[in-house]
């Protein structure tokens, strides 16, 4: 069932993006066998954490130390918050509905005279059922167990045993299965890394914090209800880029044109991504695409992101104005704390999904591009910084190092376990007192219920 393509020419695709404010942010993807396939850069946020991270498919427990340095001297970690989006999980309802039009389409109407073709038609059965939707796979929970072990493997003192014990270390989910399940996961990592059994670990589901734009009136109304909010997704679905798409996809399958929506060719691109990132198949749904049609849906998931989750409406970054004051009263207590000689929290670990982190990192600048991602200027957004493959895979996780430091108390950010600098501030690890500076209108205003509030005019806080 899967391509059975002998060992290809290694493909070595390298993202630069040159960030505003960002000052390195870096991926090399080396795809040296035919078991991935040749578009799994292009899955957004359908894809799987180790095309973000290639150097864990060979060791999934391998971490870069070298990375942590603070660039300055004599420091030493004291508090790590960690902001995660649970791992792989099964299609939403939604999408397998879709998925079941276009293999039933397929089954009835296409010529299999291509080998793939004749695969999907014999070999491949639609295993994807209703109930399954949105789901944690057993892939799901591995991303967590591993993530929490290479995480412990990178603050030992911090993600200890001891700490563990002595409820240093808190996690906190949305009450999405997906992210119970994913923080279960993670426990589950952290006891199997110290062959503990059993200590009793807790988590505390909170909504308000991990969902907050299910609790954001505005943004309900605003965005999520209102179909001309994704005005964008709905006009680059019918641009001439699309188009074309629809057309190789119809011509690949050997079925008429004008059976072939926009929905089914997700749908496939949904499949070869499902199935890669939750059995590890190169599927033979993958071949309707080439790199061409991949980069075109690729950016169709990021218009839907950057309307729905980024730049594209204020109200999007700023329903997440509880999340970003927690974590900076947390690192606030952190702070003080450690003035008095002893911190009480060790560890923060927070759950919750792509529209918890998407809203956070654009409240707090990054990834701005110039020009706003719309349905005319594809052509000139290919090295566009918005891109969801990179941002917010399976998995995903921004991670707050609070460090004590001789100058004083650091900062440094890691997004999917790389560094990346805070807008607007030249430095791996700046002074604490320098991010806060950074965000100082955030911190004194952002307020959720006055944002959120439908009532009230909203303000507009800039970088
Ligand atoms: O297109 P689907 O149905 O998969 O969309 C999901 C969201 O997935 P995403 O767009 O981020 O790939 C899902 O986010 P997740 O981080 O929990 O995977 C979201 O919670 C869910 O409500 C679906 O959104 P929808 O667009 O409202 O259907």
């Amino acid at each position: 069932m899967t391509s059975t393509l002998s060992k290809q020419s290694i493909l070595i695709r390298t993202f630069s993006l040159a960030l505003t404010g960002v000052s390195f942010y870096t991926v090399s993807t080396s795809t040296v066998n035919s078991n991935i396939p040749a578009i799994a850069n292009y899955f957004g946020t359908k894809g799987r954490y180790e095309e973000v991270n290639p150097h864990l498919i060979n060791d999934i427990h391998s971490v870069n130390k070298s990375l942590l340095k603070p660039g300055c001297t004599d420091c030493t970690a004291i508090h790590v918050t960690a902001i995660i989006r649970h791992g792989t999980r099964y299609p939403t309802t939604k999408n397998i509905k879709r998925m079941q039009r276009l293999y039933d389409l397929v089954l009835d109407k296409a010529l299999h005279t291509d080998n793939w073709l004749n695969d999907i038609k014999t070999n491949w059965k639609m295993w994807y059922t209703d109930d399954m939707d949105g789901k944690l796979v057993e892939k799901g929970r591995d991303d967590h167990r591993h993530l929490a072990v290479r995480l412990a493997n990178l603050f030992p003192s911090l993600m200890s045993e001891e700490n563990l014990r002595s409820k240093r270390i808190r996690f906190i989910t949305s009450s999405k299965h997906r992210c119970v399940d994913s923080v279960v996961a993670f426990q589950e990592g952290l006891l199997s890394l110290w062959r503990v059994a059993e200590i009793g670990l807790s988590h505390t589901i909170n909504d308000e914090l991990m969902r907050f734009f299910d609790e954001c009136k505005r943004f309900v109304e605003d965005v999520e209800n209102n179909k001309t909010a994704l005005k964008e997704v709905y006009l680059f679905k019918d641009s001439a880029d699309m188009k074309r798409v629809e057309l190789k996809v119809a011509d690949r399958l050997q079925v008429p044109y004008s059976l072939i929506t926009t929905d089914l060719v997700e749908a496939a691109f949904f499949l070869c991504s499902y199935e890669f990132a939750i059995k590890s198949l190169n599927s033979p749904w993958c071949n309707l695409f080439d790199e061409t049609d991949a980069q075109v849906l690729e950016y169709k998931n990021d218009l839907k992101q950057y309307w729905k989750r980024g730049y594209g409406h204020d109200i999007n970054r700023k329903s997440s104005c509880t999340l970003f004051h927690d974590l900076f009263s947390r690192l606030d207590q952190t702070a003080h704390e450690f003035r008095f000689g002893h911190v009480s929290e060790a560890v923060t670990i927070q759950v919750g999904h792509a529209e918890t982190l998407l809203p956070l990192l654009t409240l707090m600048g990054f990834f701005r591009d110039e020009s706003p991602l719309t349905a005319d200027n594809f052509d000139m957004q290919h090295s566009r910084t918005f891109r969801t493959s990179l941002i917010a895979p399976y998995a995903a996780n921004l991670v707050f190092v609070l460090y004590d430091c001789s100058e004083g108390l650091r900062l440094q950010f890691l997004l999917n376990e790389k560094p990346l600098t805070f807008p607007n501030i030249n430095h791996q690890a700046p002074l604490y007192s320098t991010v806060r500076e950074n965000y100082r209108e955030l911190l004194h205003g952002c307020n959720f219920e006055k944002e959120c509030d439908l009532h009230k005019p909203n303000y507009n806080y800039e970088l």
